[in-house]
This record gives structure tokens, C-alpha cells and sequence, in this order.
């Protein structure tokens, strides 16, 4: 695959899916979209058994039919995910005519783009892509992943995030605020997420330790 292609995170809630085709692959993209927040629309006469729950529960809405051309209308992402090679080219070719972006999970280079395989810990979301080289090994690299970022890198994350907001909220000085930012980095945030002390911040375990940080140093110890 020559194509670059551009990485960028979309904010899921303000996505309208279609997924055309209702079998395992499609099953796979409605799930990551769900979790995401988007509308999905499903086009298939055929759906797996959780692709018709999802229905039965309204988490989706579903025509139980074949495609038909017009059915990319109003969609901001669409996703060709049938078992046949033609059905797939004719919806692509419709969603570019629409300037639509579109994923083909057949050939997956004839589309616009690709879903990364992903590992996610809360905050921090690593998205994994071969660009079409081999799918599997981007499963492999992601699962290779999942043990150098474990879970307690959600928790990382929120103190960090905590930090920075309260840090917003609290310090109108620029520079003082970039030292803090910066002091947040440096301690030793991992290690402490870590061990056996260890409970989540709130905002005035923050306030606490930007006291004992004024002068950029790191006191984590002494705010125990
Ligand atoms: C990562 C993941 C995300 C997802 O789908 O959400 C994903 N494929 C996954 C699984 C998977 N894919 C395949 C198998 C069977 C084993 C095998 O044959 O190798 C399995 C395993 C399984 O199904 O369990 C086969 C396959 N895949 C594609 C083709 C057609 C082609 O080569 O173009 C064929 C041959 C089909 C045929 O036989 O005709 C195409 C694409 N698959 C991509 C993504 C995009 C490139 C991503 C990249 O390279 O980084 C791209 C280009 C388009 C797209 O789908 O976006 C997801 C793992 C989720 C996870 O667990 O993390
Ligand atoms: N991208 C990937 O990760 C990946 C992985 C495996 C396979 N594939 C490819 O993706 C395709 C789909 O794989 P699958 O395992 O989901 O197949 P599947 O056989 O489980 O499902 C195919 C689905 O397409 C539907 N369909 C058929 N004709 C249709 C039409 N005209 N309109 C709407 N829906 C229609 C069927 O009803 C069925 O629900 C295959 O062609 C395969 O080559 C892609």
C-alpha cells in the first residue's frame, strides 16, 4: 500500500455511521463504533445474532434488505463490509461521489480509510495500523502493547488530567503553571500509581502538592 494516510481522533458522539453488510466484520466495526458514541445504521439482509440484538435493543437502527444506491445519504462515515466484491466497489464509488469517507473491508486500500486495531486505558488510547500490510500483526503488536502499558496508565492518565485542569483553574501565572505542568511529568507519577500507597488524587491532594511544587521541585512523598 503506497498511500499515506493521516491519524486523527474522532469524537465518536458526533458521528452517523452506515455499515453495510451484517456479518462478522461488520459486527467488529459496529462494536468499535458503539463504544465510541456514534448512531449506526445497519444495511443487510442478513445480521449475526448480536448485530440483531443490538437492534432489537435500539442501540441500532437496521434495514433488512441489500443495499441500494442512495442508502450512504446523511452519513458521515460509511463502512462496506459485504461479501461481494461488486457491492462493495458501488458503495464506495457512491460515498466518494458524496465526499463521504469510507472503509472497504475487502480491499481495504480502494478505500479512504482504515480502522487501526486499538488498545485503550482510559484516557490513553493507542490506535496500531499496518495500513493494510498484514491485520494480523497489527492484532499482534497491540496485544505485544497491552503489557507495556498495563492498566494502571488510566490512572496515570487522570492524575495527570486532574492536575492539569486544577492547575488551569488555580494558577493564572504562565509560567509558574508550565513549571507545575512540566514538575507533573517529572516526578515519579508511574511509580507511585504503582505501589501500594497508592489512591487517586483528588483536587485538593492537587492543591496540596502545587504548594509543595512552587519552587518546580517534586514532593509526591510528602503529600502522603
Ligand atoms: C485491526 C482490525 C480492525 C478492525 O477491523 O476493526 C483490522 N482487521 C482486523 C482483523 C482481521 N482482518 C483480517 C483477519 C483474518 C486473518 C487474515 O486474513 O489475515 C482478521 C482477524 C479476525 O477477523 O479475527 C483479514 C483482512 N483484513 C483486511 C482484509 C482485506 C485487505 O487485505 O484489504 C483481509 C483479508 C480478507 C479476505 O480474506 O479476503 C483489511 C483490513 N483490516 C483492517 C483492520 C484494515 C487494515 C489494518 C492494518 O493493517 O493495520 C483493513 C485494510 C481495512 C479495514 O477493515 O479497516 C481487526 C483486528 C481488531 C483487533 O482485534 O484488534
Ligand atoms: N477488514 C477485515 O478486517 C476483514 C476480515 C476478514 C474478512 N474480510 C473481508 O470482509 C468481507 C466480509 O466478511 P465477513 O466475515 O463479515 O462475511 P460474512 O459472510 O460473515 O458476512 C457478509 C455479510 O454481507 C451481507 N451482504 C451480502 N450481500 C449484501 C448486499 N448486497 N447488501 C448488503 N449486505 C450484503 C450478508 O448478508 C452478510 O451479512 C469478506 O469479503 C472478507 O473478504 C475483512
Amino acid at each position: 500500500m503506497n498511500s499515506s494516510y493521516l491519524p486523527i481522533m474522532l469524537k465518536g458522539n458526533t458521528v452517523t455511521a452506515i455499515v453495510i453488510g451484517g456479518g462478522v466484520v461488520a459486527e467488529r466495526k459496529v462494536k468499535s463504533l458503539l463504544k465510541a458514541g456514534a448512531a449506526v445504521r445497519v444495511v443487510s439482509p442478513k445480521l449475526t445474532a448480536w448485530l440483531t440484538e443490538q437492534w432489537t435493543r435500539e442501540r441500532i437502527t437496521c434495514l433488512l434488505r441489500p443495499y441500494q444506491a442512495g442508502d450512504v445519504r446523511d452519513a458521515h462515515l460509511v463502512y462496506a463490509a459485504t461479501d461481494q466484491v461488486s457491492i462493495n466497489a458501488k458503495i464506495v464509488d457512491e460515498a466518494n461521489r458524496a465526499h463521504i469517507p469510507v472503509n472497504r473491508a475487502d480491499q481495504g486500500d480502494m478505500g479512504t480509510f482504515l480502522s487501526p486495531s486499538v488498545l485503550s486505558r482510559g484516557n490513553l488510547v493507542i490506535a496500531v495500523s499496518t495500513l493494510g500490510a498484514g491485520p494480523l500483526a497489527a492484532v499482534q503488536i497491540t496485544k505485544e502493547l497491552q503489557h507495556q502499558y498495563g492498566p494502571e496508565y488510566e490512572h496515570y492518565l487522570d492524575i495527570l488530567s486532574l492536575i492539569r485542569s486544577t492547575v488551569k483553574q488555580h494558577e493564572p501565572d504562565i509560567q509558574k503553571r508550565r513549571k507545575l505542568l512540566q514538575a507533573a511529568l517529572n516526578m515519579d507519577l508511574m511509580q507511585y500509581v504503582r505501589s501500594e500507597q497508592f489512591k487517586m488524587w483528588d483536587e485538593s491532594d492537587v492543591l496540596r502538592w502545587m504548594k509543595h511544587n512552587n519552587d518546580g521541585r517534586t514532593y509526591i512523598k510528602e503529600i502522603d
